[in-house]
């Protein structure tokens, strides 16, 4: 058997290539990584939020996964779309490691006093909106060593990024800030890697990388969040988050939506009973756009 892993060739989506393909290798399948231009990596001179379609980072590797050309989507699981193709299925999302978000920075810092800090993403921009008023944001795309590269060159005195592509790419020591998970709640997804299959998969092949790559635990938050990413039609350039833990078999689920401003929050917070950790998601789902987000959301698609 041998199991041909797909990815995009940023260093961060390699990185979680390599991981899968460690774990595949170890257990004693062959393995070739295939590499993949996705339009997200084409397309750098625009926000994200106005490229548009869904699947920026994806559509291109779902292709491959249809075309047998690859076995296995290698995905960050916060850039894999909520709603997937029913031609397609997530098999595995691996242990999770740190959830929150850092602010990095070549020098020293003072997030006291006003800063210039980097980040293309609408939920993060919102968050400093509310929690860091006194920082002055600006739009910064591109991969990880990119954006860097921009800071030092004197576009921004900080980046904010999550810890976990910090720590895959070594840049730990630049790490200057750790934001509080409660105050500024991940994204859907942040801290995993998903494997993605066509449904067309042998189901030998499947339940093999299924056996050696899954972390049940997590899965069972990511499902939580993920269909509560689906019940919103909250789509990737929209500041919604959404964070479950596992404590004693239930998932503690955080959820929530803010205004771009910054200025609205609706957080709302439960433990699974005796739901299933989907049904959970959904509930919030709805709690929260009952609870004023349908408000917020409608606001949120006409500005953006
Ligand atoms: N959107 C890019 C992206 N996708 C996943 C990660 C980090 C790793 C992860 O959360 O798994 C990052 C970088 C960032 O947001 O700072």
């Amino acid at each position: 058997m041998k199991i041909k892993i797909g990815t995009r060739g940023s260093l961060l989506a390699l990185w979680q290539a390599d991981y899968i393909q460690s774990k595949l290798e170890n257990a004693g399948i062959d393995t070739e990584i295939v590499i993949i231009e996705t339009k997200g990596d084409k397309i750098l001179d625009r926000a994200l939020s106005k490229i548009g379609s869904k699947g920026v980072f994806t559509e291109e590797l779902e292709e491959q996964l249809h075309s047998g050309a690859i076995d296995i989507a290698v995905h960050s699981a916060k850039d894999l779309q909520s709603e997937l193709d029913e031609s397609l299925s997530i098999i595995a999302f691996t242990e999770r490691e740190k959830i929150n978000d850092v602010l990095v920075s070549h020098k020293e810092i003072d997030i006291k006093k006003e800063l210039v800090v980097g980040t293309s993403s609408t939920r993060r921009v919102a968050m400093l909106r509310a929690y860091f008023p006194h920082f002055k944001i600006v739009d910064m795309r591109g991969n990880l060593q990119t954006r860097i590269k921009k800071m030092e060159d004197g576009a921004c005195d900080a980046i904010l990024l999550a810890f976990a592509g910090v720590n895959r790419m070594k840049y730990n020591d630049l790490i200057r800030h750790e934001f509080d998970n409660e105050q500024f709640v991940p994204p859907v997804g942040q801290g995993t890697v998903a494997i993605e299959i066509s449904t067309k998969l042998a189901e030998v092949k499947a339940s093999k990388i299924r056996e050696i790559c899954n972390d049940p635990e997590t899965e069972q938050c990511l499902l939580a969040e993920r269909a509560y990413l689906r019940e919103l039609k909250g789509g990737c350039s929209i500041p919604v988050f959404g964070n479950g833990v596992l404590v004693e078999n239930k998932v503690h689920f955080t959820a929530g939506i803010i205004s771009l401003d910054g200025q609205k929050i609706i957080k709302v917070k439960e433990t699974q009973k005796n739901e299933s950790p989907e049904e959970l998601g959904i509930k919030l789902a709805n709690r929260i756009l009952s609870e004023g987000g349908k408000e917020i959301l409608e606001k949120i698609k006409a500005q953006l």
